[in-house]
C-alpha cells in the first residue's frame, strides 16, 4: 500500500477525522471535523489514509478520559482512542533520503472502565508509526490486540498478571486457580508494551518480558497479526525484553528461576526455533538478576547478574511490593559473565560493584597492539545501584509533579571494564561526568552499524532539573566526554532513535527521531540532526500521545 501517494489528502493538513454518533441500532451519523473530545460512551471514526479511504470505526476508550487529561500531563494520560492515522504538516525539512517507518511501542492505556492502573509499565500497548517518504510524513497509532487487552475490554477488568496489576479474585478458590495458572504461564500477561523489533526475515514483533508476549504486527496498518510461537521446547515463561536483533540473528536470554541461571539462545531469520548457545549459572543469590536487556560484542554475549533479582514469591502476590516482581539482594553481589558466541564457553565471570541498569547501551572488545582482545567494555544507563527509579515510575508519582521538586533519582552512563586475563574483578566507572546530562540517563540508542563495536556516540534521555522524569534528548560523545542537550519546558520526549543516512561514513551522520508529549496536551514528532543535534523538522500530531518506550526502523524496500 502506498499511503503517501493518495489523492485527496492534503500535504499540509491533518487528514480529516470524523466524529460519529453511535446509536443502539448501529446507525451512524457523520459530522466532519477534527477529534477534540471523545464522546461519552461513544465511538469515534477516523479517516485512515488508505487508497480506498475507507472509514474505520475507532472506539474511544472511555468516558473519563477528558477529566484525566485536564488534570495530568498527556504523557501519563491514556491514549484517547484506539487508533488514528493521517498525514502531518511538516515544519522544516525532512531529508529526502529518510524513507521508511519508525515504530514506537509503549504502555498507552492505564485504565479499564473507572479502575486506574498503578504503574507506567502496566499500560496496554500503544503502537505509534511515523512513515517517511519524499519529505512527507504519515503518522498513526493503534492499540496492540494482545489477549490481555482484548480480555480486559471484554470483561471490563484486568484478567492477566501485569507488571503491578493482578486480576481481582471473586473468592479464594478463584485465587488458587489463578496461582495454578501462574506456573503454566497462563495467567501471565502477553501485553507486548515494551519494544518492537524488525527480524532479519522482515517480521515485525512487539515484545515484553513474557515469551508469550511476542506479537507479530503489520508495520503499515499496525494490526496485530498473531503470536510468534517459538517452535523449540526450551520452555520457561520469561525472557529479556530486549533481544539483540540483526539481519542475521535474534539473540536473547532466558532466565531460569528454578536453578538460577540463564540460557543464551539464538534464532535464525525465517525460523521460530531458538537454539541454545550456552548456559550461565548464577554465581550467587536465590534467583537470577533481572535481565531487561544485555549487551553483545562482535564475538561475545555479556550476561549481567544484577543484585536486583527476580522473586518468585512476589510473582504470586496480589499486592505489589516496593520492587514489584523483584527483590534487592546486595549480599548476593553483582557479576558479569562473558560467553563466546561461537562455542558457548564462558571466557570471563567477574564480580563488579553493585549496579542497577535496565538498558545496556553497547559493548565492544578492547584490543592490545597485537590485536589480542584484552577486555570487554560494556556501557549502560546506570542508576547508581539504586532501584528507586521503579517506584518513581508509579503513575501517581509521574502525575503529581509540581514543577519544582527535583525528584528524579540520579543516573549516569556506567562503563564496565571486564578483563579477559582471568582477574576475578571488573570495574564500573562513569563514562562521562553525569552533570553533562543533568544526572538523568535512560532510553538510549546508537548507530546500529556500531552494535558490538567500538563506538563514539549514543543518544539518550537526560535531565534538566528540577524534574521528576528524564526531560531532555541528549547526544553523548563518549570520546570527548561531552553531551549536547535538547530541552523544551514541560515537554516529555521519548527515546531518541538514531537512523543512519544510507551511505554515511560518519557515525553520527543521520537523524534522531523522538515523539514529544507537551505540557499543554499536544504532541509532535521531532527530527534532530544526528551530528549537530539541531532541530531539522517537527510535525504536530492531532493530539498529544502518551509516553512510549522503545522503537525500531523499518526501511522502505
Ligand atoms: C518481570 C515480569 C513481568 C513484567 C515485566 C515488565 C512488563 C517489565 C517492563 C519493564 C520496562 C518497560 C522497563 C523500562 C525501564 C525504563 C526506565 C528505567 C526508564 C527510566 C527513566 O528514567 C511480568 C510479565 C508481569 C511477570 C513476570 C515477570
Ligand atoms: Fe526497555
Amino acid at each position: 500500500m502506498d499511503s503517501l501517494s493518495l489523492s485527496g489528502i492534503c500535504r499540509h493538513q491533518f487528514s480529516p477525522i470524523t466524529m460519529l454518533d453511535f446509536n443502539q441500532s448501529n446507525h451512524r451519523i457523520e459530522k466532519a471535523g477534527f477529534v477534540r473530545k471523545p464522546e461519552k460512551g461513544g465511538l469515534t471514526i477516523t479517516q485512515v489514509a488508505s487508497p480506498l479511504r475507507r472509514p474505520v470505526i475507532v472506539p474511544s476508550l472511555d468516558n473519563e478520559t477528558v477529566d484525566r487529561r485536564d488534570r495530568n500531563h498527556v504523557a501519563w494520560t491514556s491514549v484517547r482512542q484506539e487508533r488514528w492515522e493521517g498525514e502531518l504538516v511538516v515544519q522544516g525539512e525532512i531529508p529526502l533520503w529518510l524513507k521508511g517507518t519508525y515504530l514506537r511501542n509503549g504502555p498507552g492505556l492505564w485504565h479499564i472502565e473507572d479502575y486506574n492502573f498503578r504503574h507506567l509499565f502496566d499500560g496496554y500497548a500503544t503502537l505509534v508509526k511515523l512513515q517517511f517518504e519524499n519529505g512527507r510524513l504519515i503518522a498513526g497509532h493503534r492499540q496492540i490486540e494482545s489477549e490481555a487487552y482484548k480480555a480486559a475490554r471484554k470483561n471490563k477488568k484486568v484478567c492477566f498478571r501485569e507488571f503491578s496489576e493482578v486480576p481481582k479474585y471473586e473468592n479464594f478458590m478463584a485465587y488458587v486457580g489463578d496461582i495454578a495458572k501462574l506456573f503454566s504461564g497462563a495467567s501471565l500477561t502477553d501485553n507486548a508494551n515494551t519494544g518492537v523489533v524488525k527480524l532479519g526475515d522482515g517480521r515485525v514483533v512487539c515484545l515484553t518480558e513474557t515469551q508469550k508476549g511476542s506479537l507479530v504486527i503489520d508495520p503499515n496498518s499496525l494490526e496485530t497479526l498473531g503470536r510468534l510461537e517459538y517452535s523449540d521446547c526450551l520452555g520457561g515463561l520469561i525472557h529479556s525484553a530486549h533481544p539483540i536483533v540483526t539481519d542475521a540473528e535474534f539473540l536473547t536470554l532466558l532466565p531460569d528461576l528454578v536453578t538460577p541461571g540463564y540460557l543464551v539462545v539464538r534464532m535464525e531469520p525465517g525460523t521460530n526455533e531458538r537454539k541454545v548457545i550456552g548456559r550461565v549459572n548464577c554465581r550467587n543469590g536465590p534467583a537470577p538478576g533481572w535481565v531487561h536487556s544485555f549487551p553483545v560484542t562482535e564475538h561475545y554475549v555479556v550476561v549481567p547478574e544484577m543484585p536486583l533479582r527476580y522473586c518468585a514469591q512476589n510473582l504470586l502476590r496480589a499486592e505489589p511490593t516496593p520492587l514489584y516482581k523483584f527483590e534487592w539482594h546486595p549480599e548476593s553481589k553483582a557479576f558479569l559473565h562473558v560467553m563466546c558466541k561461537a562455542s558457548g564457553k564462558i571466557v570471563a565471570s567477574v564480580e563488579v560493584p553493585l549496579f542497577v541498569t535496565f538498558h545496556f547501551i553497547n559493548a565492544y572488545e578492547e584490543e592490545d597492539e597485537d590485536g589480542r582482545v584484552t577486555a570487554i567494555i560494556a556501557d549502560c544507563c546506570e542508576h547508581n545501584a539504586d532501584a528507586t527509579i521503579l517506584d518513581q515510575l508509579r503513575l501517581q508519582n509521574l502525575r503529581s509533579f509540581n514543577g519544582k521538586d527535583d525528584l528524579l533519582p540520579d543516573a549516569r552512563v556506567g562503563r564496565f571494564t571486564i578483563p579477559l586475563d582471568g582477574s576475578p574483578y571488573g570495574k564500573l566507572e562513569s563514562a562521562l561526568e553525569p552533570d553533562e546530562h543533568g544526572r538523568g540517563m535512560d532510553m538510549c540508542s546508537i548507530n546500529p552499524t556500531k552494535l558490538g563495536k567500538k563506538y563514539r556516540y549514543a543518544y539518550a534521555c537526560g535531565a534538566q532539573r528540577p524534574c521528576h522524569f528524564p526531560n531532555t534528548l541528549t547526544k553523548l560523545d563518549l570520546v570527548k566526554k561531552k553531551a549536547k542537550n535538547w530541552h523544551e519546558a514541560g515537554a516529555v520526549p521519548s527515546e531518541p532513535f538514531f537512523v543512519a543516512r544510507p551511505g554515511a561514513t560518519e557515525e553520527d551522520d543521520g537523524v534522531v527521531i523522538s515523539l514529544i508529549s507537551e505540557k499543554n496536551g499536544n504532541g509532535y514528532a521531532l527530527l534532530l540532526d544526528g551530528s549537530t543535534f539541531e532541530e531539522i523538522a517537527r510535525a504536530k500530531l492531532p493530539y498529544g500521545l502518551p509516553y512510549g518506550l522503545h522503537g525500531c526502523w523499518v526501511p522502505k524496500e
